[in-house]
């Protein structure tokens, strides 16, 4: 099984998508952030020493995970039923709303994907993510949706006016705004359902349950932990993100 593999070898493939804070290659090649973080630490108390990444795009986390190119996904992904027919989660390591990029000062009053839909405003979304679902269902037309491969892309499309906004997580968005300077800003109040919130976790492949359950067991004793906390604040964390919902629960099983 993928779990003896794993402790014999004393290792494990991580696939992730370049997304800062969650997951991204650091200036020296390696892979960091809140999920990559957490990964190193819980492994390492299951004596598994060594990490290796496998970059991927945002949407090809779970083929790819499913084609065994990587043996977890540790990029934050949310927990949503759709998802758990075609991977195993862990529970969510963190939990987090979702907001807009758009120009500063916002021009076109984005506040909502309904917002959006009314208006007729551009978006730019990431393929593969929960947020091109709530868009579609919010009534957004794919003439609206301009879908790009990463954050980078959503950042560029809203600095060169080719979308209004950029949807993703609080973090993503603020993140992006950091990054863009004075011309880009997330907005402070994103009306949402509220069932959208983001609920993360790293995911398995539906045949490695012993591996996901050895790993969820050793999340459990240490999220909320002086160390957990300590792990995932440079990344923009803190207390405001922990959880005690469960995958069974945001599974809907
Ligand atoms: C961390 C993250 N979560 C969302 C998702 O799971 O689809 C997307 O916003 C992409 N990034």
């Amino acid at each position: 099984s993928t779990l003896d593999k794993v402790k014999d070898s004393s290792s494990v493939r991580i696939g992730y998508a370049n997304e800062t804070p969650f997951a991204y290659t650091a200036l020296d090649g390696s892979v960091t952030g809140e999920s990559p973080e957490i990964v190193r630490k819980v492994f390492e108390r299951m004596g598994v020493e060594k990490i290796n990444p496998v970059l991927t795009e945002w949407g090809s986390l779970i083929p790819g995970l499913r084609a065994s190119r990587f043996d977890l996904i540790a990029a934050g992904m949310y927990i949503t039923p759709e998802r758990c027919k075609q991977v195993l989660f862990t529970d969510p390591h963190y939990q987090l709303p979702d907001t807009l990029l758009v120009k500063t000062g916002n021009p076109k009053g984005l506040h909502s994907y309904e917002d959006i839909a009314k208006s007729g405003a551009k978006v730019a979304i990431m393929s593969g993510t929960v947020n091109l679902g709530y868009a579609r269902n919010s009534g957004i037309t794919d003439e609206q949706i301009l879908q790009v491969p990463d954050t980078t892309a959503q950042l560029q499309a809203v600095r060169a006016g080719r979308a209004d906004a950029a949807v993703g997580t609080q973090l993503t968005m603020k993140g992006l705004a950091d990054k863009g300077g004075d011309s880009v800003e997330a907005i402070a109040e994103f009306k949402d359902d509220p069932a959208h919130t983001g609920y993360g976790a790293l995911a398995f492949r539906p045949e490695d349950k012993d591996l996901r359950d050895a790993v969820n067991a050793e999340l459990k004793k240490w999220l909320g932990s002086e160390e957990h906390l300590a792990t995932v604040k440079p990344f923009g964390f803190d207390q405001s993100n922990i959880t005690d919902k469960t995958a069974a629960e945001l599974c809907g099983q």
